[in-house]
Formats: C-alpha cells, sequence, structure tokens
C-alpha cells in the first residue's frame, strides 16, 4: 500500500514583480494510501507544476506537501514518474532503459532481471527487450516508459498525461494495464489527464482543477465496481459521473 500524500496550501507563482505568473494554488488535498486520484483540469491551470512539488522537483512558494507525514523538500527516488514525454534513452535497449532506473538507485539489475522480463511481459513487450527505442512504435514506447516507472517497485506513482500523445486503441489497453496493477497492489497514484472518461474509469477520486491559478474545487469519489471494464462504462452511472463532470467544465467556460 502507498503513502498518504498531504497537500497544504500549496502554491506556486513563477517570477517575482510585474512577470510573475501565479500559476497554482493555494490548494489543500489529502490524497490516501493507496488510492487513485486523477487531476482533471483545462491546459494551463497548474497540473504539471502540482506534480513537480509532490515529486520534490519543484519549490513551492508557500505551502508544503508530506508523503506519510514527512515534508517533501528534495527530489523523492522512492515514487515513480511517468510524463507524456518518455525518458527513454536511445542508446540503450528496452531492458537497459528499465535497468538504468534501477542502477541510478543503486540496485544491481542483475538480481532483478526477473522482474524486468515480467514487467516487459505484463505490457507484451517481451520480444522487444533487446530492440532501440527507435524501433518501437510510440504506444510500444510509453509502455517501456511504464516499465522504468514501476520497476524499483515504487509504492507512490505520479502519471503526468502519460497516454497524451497515443492512438485510441493503445491508450484503452494501456489504460486497462495500469487498473489491473492499481488493483493488485494498490499504490497510491496521482494521475494528471485532460480526459474525463479516463479520469472516471481509472480513480477512486477525481478533482476538478479550476482555470489557472489552479484551485482544487470538487473532489468527486467515484463510486463505482472494479474493474472499470466495458460493461462498467457502458453503465448509466458511469455516463451520469462522465456527464456531470463536463458540466463543470462548461460552466469554466472551457468546454
Ligand atoms: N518554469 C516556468 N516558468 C514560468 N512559468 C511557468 C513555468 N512552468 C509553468 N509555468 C506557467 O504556469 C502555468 C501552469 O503550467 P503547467 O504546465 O503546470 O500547466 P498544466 O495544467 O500542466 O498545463 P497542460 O495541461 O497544458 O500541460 C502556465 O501558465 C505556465 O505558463
Amino acid at each position: 500500500m502507498g503513502a498518504t500524500i498531504e497537500i497544504r496550501s500549496l502554491t506556486k507563482t513563477f517570477g517575482a514583480g510585474d512577470k510573475a505568473v501565479h500559476a497554482f494554488g493555494p490548494v489543500d488535498l489529502t490524497v490516501e494510501a493507496g488510492s487513485f486520484v486523477s487531476l482533471l483540469g483545462p491546459s494551463g491551470c497548474g497540473k504539471s507544476t502540482l506534480m513537480l512539488m509532490i515529486a520534490g522537483l519543484l519549490e513551492p512558494t508557500a505551502g508544503e506537501v508530506c508523503f506519510d507525514g514527512e515534508r517533501v523538500n528534495r527530489p523523492r527516488t522512492d515514487i515513480g514518474i511517468m510524463f507524456q514525454d518518455n525518458t527513454l534513452v536511445p542508446w540503450r535497449t528496452v531492458a537497459g532503459n528499465v535497468a538504468l532506473q534501477l542502477e541510478m538507485r543503486g540496485l544491481d539489475p542483475k538480481a532483478h532481471a526477473g522482474r524486468i522480463a515480467e514487467l516487459l511481459r505484463s505490457v507484451k513487450l517481451e520480444g522487444f527487450a533487446g530492440r532501440h527505442p527507435y524501433e518501437l512504435s510510440g504506444g510500444m514506447q510509453q509502455r517501456a516508459a511504464f516499465c522504468q516507472a514501476l520497476v524499483h517497485e515504487p509504492e507512490t506513482l505520479l502519471f503526468d498525461e502519460p497516454l497524451g500523445k497515443l492512438d485510441a486503441m493503445t491508450r484503452e489497453s494501456i489504460r486497462g494495464d495500469l487498473q489491473s496493477l492499481w488493483m493488485k497492489s494498490r499504490p497510491t497514484v496521482v494521475f494528471v489527464t485532460h480526459s474525463i472518461e479516463e479520469a472516471v474509469q481509472l480513480s477512486s477520486v477525481v478533482c476538478v482543477v479550476t482555470p489557472r491559478p489552479g484551485r482544487i474545487e470538487r473532489v468527486i469519489e467515484i463510486d463505482l465496481p472494479w474493474p472499470r471494464d466495458m460493461d462498467v462504462k457502458a453503465s448509466p452511472a458511469f455516463t451520469g459521473y462522465v456527464h456531470d463532470i463536463q458540466g463543470i467544465f462548461r460552466d469554466y467556460g472551457v468546454l
């Protein structure tokens, strides 16, 4: 089970004086251990800024983030991160890229070869372990990045639009992988997306972020059965959530 993440009065302003951009906050939010929380908001509302602050990669202007009560004040290496643009290096094979995440943390990839193979198998890349990123499609590259984010068995995962650039079919298939993984080991997941349907399908909680400066105005618990398969997605309750959230964005003037 993952960590509880507490976000308190968190605010970020870039620059100062006339050029200051108030990007985000103030925001208070508790992400319960083992929950899957999506941040849904219009472009530029500060979602990526929030993710960087949670990861300890960007210093807040005010407020704080705590993992199980411990304040974040440096980059956290115990979490898994995945962005829209993957971080695969071109000179390493797929398996080598996944292993790199272990090496960077001082772990011996040989001791974890079984886990690397199992992860690649789980996303149907077992035949591509020895290939280089340029030999893979965009979807396959994101699947490899997914393995990178998971290989050190992080209990907390931060996903910033990881499926944003993928075609609809690949996206649906990786959503399934992500959901199975979450159901199996219950990490704490914070997931940024622009897709209302994706947020409702994957999340225990959807946070609606206002246009910049982003504030979390609505925290919606998604009370639908797991797994959220095609039948659940076709249910009136699922459609009801999507419709209600669309209404919120229409009121913001962004839909
Ligand atoms: N390093 C920076 N310096 C100055 N301004 C920045 C910086 N990073 C982000 N911003 C500004 O902060 C605001 C929020 O940006 P952010 O990338 O967090 O939004 P977002 O919600 O993730 O957007 P998108 O959904 O389009 O990815 C934007 O107005 C952006 O221009």
